[in-house]
């Protein structure tokens, strides 16, 4: 790769405080990680480039673009770097944080999620709000995933203000009795550690170089631990990149205010903008440009595209039916030009809006893999390690997570397994006993009796977890090879990362224990992917279908009921449009109402009003007419 002229402005500039804030597809990722090499070759010896970034999939990526420009020979001499050091630490911030001070006495972390049962269970016992502002809250708290500190404020209509305080100090006294560490918990810990003087000289020490990449989705807490690592110290350097038309996490308190922080923050810092998509063609630019001019919230930024291509497709009159067919059609004659299924990719808003196409796909046998869902990626051997997993951590496992060890049991059949099941959700006392309406089998009796015993039985949880193993290793059904790996893979994996951690692993192909490879893999090479928005951010395919999404799921989650909703929707079609390099297809079907709500329509493809013809071409597709008001 040859870095731009406005590109390398940033990788050569000598200003300790940088800041990006551009458009899709500039190279954001691809100068940081050109930064991040030649920083730490400024460095030398002394101190430690650090990268982090919010989500895991950011920090892979970054991480995979400096292994990339480390044996990049021409590019390693245009930025003047020598002996590459590709060594540098990639990671989310979470990881930062706990790579430099233990946060949990257990290793375990918890989702933000289970505090909303302690606030529930607060709020229940102080009876200070009725049932429905307790809805309410809940929804709030959980959309929101902010500490509780900050979260309680606004909710200041629906709690009598002078009892937030109590309910605070109630919830960290619970927290602290059962010993919960919530994400947030990392993060506030850490920030809380830094006001020791000299626990911060020690991180500034160690770390005089962090670069951040997609900086809009901080949250406060982690733009704070930022702040303070750069203060009171004369040589630490910051570079952040990102794009406020891209703050998908608003809902988790994400938020493109962060720029302006920087700006006041940082009074002496250095700004660049970078102008030219590397991505995109000129047409998908220009749809990217019609919706960051609606936004109330991002910056304009002028960016070209160095390429031309086809106008992106506009399908706004078809039935769901008809969508589904015609993509499955265009999928194929793009496969007969010769683009592979894997660069290829099928977004949607909600997991649901997909379950009919990923029926059509099975029909017309195109592998496909969804983005983020380890049990499709996964073969049935990890499926039943996951659930086994979750048996034994989760107070509460899923009914899917039995069945699926259910299913793996010697002797017991699909209907068995499903009966069994049904025993074990109502089982009521603690005593042991058969369901009556089971044949007595020997096999069954095995597995009643261990379920039983390994629910009851008072053990640390890697016991519970090597009991599950010896049991799951008596199964004829799982393959020797496996077998043979699970006890010593597993006993790894916990002795490393803790039980909590455990699912996660099994998606990281770099980790050196990982499963050994399956002889026949249960999807092929190249699958089509599927995603939804939020999990595909950063990400970049050839051609880009998007499905288009559900009124009714819209109002259920209250989408466009405000002008920040309305924003959030519009940076996420913003997000989905982009990652499209050559082809776009957009759909959006018919067969979903048009609702008012709030002044807005809630259907997405309003954002498009008026200019169809002008960005897009209206091609024959399925029952295409013209757009209805
Ligand atoms: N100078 C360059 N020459 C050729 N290709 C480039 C150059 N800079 C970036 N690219 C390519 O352009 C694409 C987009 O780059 P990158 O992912 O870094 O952009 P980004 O600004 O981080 O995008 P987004 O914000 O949408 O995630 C990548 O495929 C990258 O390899």
């Amino acid at each position: 790769m040859k870095m731009t002229k406005e590109q390398m402005a940033v990788v050569e500039s000598d200003a300790a405080m940088r800041m990006l804030n551009c458009g899709s597809g500039c190279g954001k990722t691809a100068v940081l990680g050109s930064c991040a090499l030649k920083e730490q070759d400024r460095l030398g010896g002394n101190g430690r480039v650090v990268v982090f970034s919010l989500t895991n999939y950011a920090a892979d990526k970054i991480y995979k673009t400096i292994q990339s420009h480390a044996r990049d020979r021409e590019l390693l001499r245009q930025i003047g770097v020598r002996t590459p050091d590709p060594g540098i630490e990639c990671s989310t911030i979470h990881g930062f944080c706990l790579r430099r001070r233990r946060i949990s006495k257990h290793g375990v972390v918890e989702k933000d999620a289970a505090e909303q049962d302690l606030l529930l269970e607060i709020l229940q016992s102080k009876g200070l709000v009725d049932e429905h502002s307790m809805k309410t809250i809940l929804k709030m708290y959980r959309c929101r995933q902010i500490p509780p500190a900050e979260s309680l404020t606004d909710f200041y209509d629906l709690v009598p203000r002078d009892e937030v305080k109590g309910i605070l100090a109630e919830m960290n006294r619970l927290k602290k009795e059962q010993g919960l560490v919530t994400f947030n918990d990392i993060l506030v810990r850490f920030l809380k550690m830094l006001d020791k003087p000299h626990f911060l000289k020690r991180i500034q020490r160690e770390c005089p170089v962090l670069i951040v990449d997609e900086f809009q989705d901080l949250n406060t807490v982690a733009w704070r631990i930022l702040k303070k690592l750069a203060s009171t110290s004369a040589c630490a350097r910051i570079i952040v990149a990102g794009d406020d038309a891209q703050t998908a996490f608003a809902y988790a308190d994400a938020s493109f205010k962060r720029f302006k922080q920087f700006r006041q923050a940082f009074s002496d810092h250095q700004e660049f903008r970078l102008t030219i998509n590397q991505r995109s063609t000129q047409q998908i630019q220009d749809v990217s440009d019609a919706l960051v001019r609606q936004s109330r919230y991002s910056s304009r930024k002028t960016v070209v595209a160095n390429r031309i291509g086809d106008k992106p497709g506009f399908y706004c009159n078809c039935s769901s039916q008809a969508i589904h067919e015609h993509i499955i059609e265009e999928i194929r004659g793009f496969a007969e030009d010769g683009i592979p299924l894997d660069q290829m990719a099928v977004f949607y808003r909600f997991n649901a809006d997909a379950f009919g196409f990923r029926r059509c796909l099975s029909k017309n046998h195109i592998p496909y893999m969804v983005f983020g869902d380890k049990s499709s990626r996964k073969g049935p051997f990890v499926r039943l390690l996951l659930a086994m997993v979750q048996i034994i951590t989760n107070d509460q496992p899923s009914g899917a997570a039995w069945m699926e060890v259910l299913r793996n049991v010697e002797g017991l059949g699909e209907k068995q397994a499903e009966k069994v099941f049904a025993w074990l959700k109502h089982k009521q006392s603690n005593d042991f006993q058969y369901p009556r309406q089971l044949k007595f089998t020997a096999p069954l009796e095995r597995t009643l009796r261990f379920l039983h015993d390994t629910k009851d039985n008072v053990g640390s949880p890697l016991d519970k977890l090597f009991a599950l193993v010896d049991f799951i290793r008596s199964m004829p059904k799982v393959n020797k090879t496996v077998k043979d790996h699970i006890l010593p893979t597993m006993a790894k994996i916990v002795h490393d990362y803790g039980l909590k951690d455990l699912p996660d692993k099994f998606n990281d192909p770099s980790y050196p224990l990982c499963f050994p490879p399956q002889t026949n893999p249960p999807y092929p090479k190249t699958y089509l992917t599927l995603s939804t928005i939020h999990r595909i951010k950063g990400g970049e395919y050839e051609v880009v279908f998007y499905l288009g999404t559900n009124d009714e799921t819209y109002e259920d989650h209250g989408n466009f009921s405000t002008p920040k909703d309305r924003e959030l929707e519009l940076q996420l079609m913003n997000i989905a449009v982009t990652r499209a390099r050559t082809h776009l297809q957009m759909y959006f079907p018919v067969d979903w109402k048009v609702v008012k709500k709030g002044g807005h329509a809630s259907n997405p493809w309003t954002f498009f009003n008026g200019l169809h013809k002008e960005i897009f071409q209206t091609p024959e597709g399925p029952n295409h007419e013209e757009e209805q008001s």
